[in-house]
C-alpha cells in the first residue's frame, strides 16, 4: 500500500512505487487516494478527481493499481482501516507493506491505532531529499526492535517490522511546489506524467488559491 493525498500525483509517487514494485518484488503496489486525510486540511481538489488523475498517472503501468477503497468510507481515512481491509482481502499469512516518505513517517506516533499499523504491516520508509530530521521520542519507542535492514528480512513473517530505503531515483518533487506553481501559472512539465498535466489544464485546477 502506498497512500496519499495526491493532490496531484507526481513522478515521485509513482517512480517510489515502480522501485517498491522491483526492489520489494511485490505483487502490486496499491495506490489509495485519501479521501479524508487525517492529519492536514482539506485537500484543494476532490477525491473523485485526485482518483481520476491517479488513473491516468498510472495508465496501464504493471503492478500499480489505483484503489478507490478509502473513497467507499466517511470519516477521516485512517490507515489502520485500509490496512484491515486489505488484510481482510489477502488473508493472514500474506505479506503486506504500507510504504510511506519520511516525512509522513516522523508523525507516525500521532496517526489513529498507530500500533495496530505494525499488527496489520510491515512498514517502508521512502528517504525524500529535503526530509531529513531527528525521530520524535514517541516515535523512537513505537519503532523499537522492530527495523531490519534488508527486504529480505520482510518476507518471512506477514507484518510488524520497519525497512528504510534510500531508492536509487530520490526526487525532490512535491505536490505542495506543483500547486504553488499551477497557482502561479508555471509549467509543471516533467514533474507529473502528459496524461495528468493535460487534465489538470484542461479542468483549470489548483489555478487560484
Ligand atoms: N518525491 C517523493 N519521493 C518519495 N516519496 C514521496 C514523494 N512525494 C511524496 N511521497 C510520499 O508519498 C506519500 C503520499 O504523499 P502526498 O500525497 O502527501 O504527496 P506530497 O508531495 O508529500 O504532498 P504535499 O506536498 O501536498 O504534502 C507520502 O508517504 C509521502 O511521503
Ligand atoms: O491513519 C492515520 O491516522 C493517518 C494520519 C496521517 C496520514 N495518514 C495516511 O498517510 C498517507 C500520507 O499522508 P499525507 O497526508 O502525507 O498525504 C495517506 O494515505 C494518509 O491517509 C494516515
Amino acid at each position: 500500500m502506498l497512500g496519499g493525498t495526491f493532490d496531484p500525483v507526481h513522478l515521485g509517487h509513482l517512480r517510489s512505487a515502480l522501485e517498491l514494485l522491483e526492489i520489494l518484488a511485490l505483487d502490486r503496489v496499491h495506490m489509495i487516494p485519501a479521501k479524508m486525510p487525517p492529519l492536514r486540511d482539506t485537500p484543494r481538489v476532490a477525491p473523485e478527481e485526485r482518483l481520476a488523475l491517479l488513473r491516468l498517472g498510472i495508465g496501464d503501468t504493471p503492478g500499480l493499481v489505483a484503489d478507490p477503497r478509502e473513497l467507499e468510507r466517511d470519516g477521516p481515512s485512517y490507515s489502520a482501516d485500509t490496512l484491515a481491509s486489505l488484510r481482510a482481502e489477502y488473508g493472514d499469512q500474506a505479506r503486506l507493506i504500507m510504504a510511506l516518505g519520511h516525512d509522513a513517517f516522523l508523525r507516525l506516533a500521532e496517526w489513529h491505532a498507530p500500533w495496530r499499523l505494525f499488527e496489520l504491516a510491515h512498514l517502508v520508509v521512502i528517504d525524500r531529499p529535503d526530509f531529513e530530521a531527528a525521530l520524535p521520542r514517541a516515535l523512537a519507542e513505537l519503532i523499537e526492535g522492530r527495523e531490519v535492514d534488508s527486504p529480505g528480512a520482510l518476507m518471512q513473517r506477514p507484518a510488524g517490522r520497519l525497512l528504510r530505503l534510500a531508492l536509487p531515483t530520490r526526487m525532490a518533487i512535491s505536490a505542495t511546489e506543483i500547486r504553488r506553481r499551477l497557482a502561479s501559472d508555471r509549467s509543471v512539465r516533467f514533474l507529473v506524467p502528459e496524461a495528468v498535466e493535460a487534465r489538470i489544464l484542461a479542468n483549470s485546477l489548483y489555478r487560484h488559491r
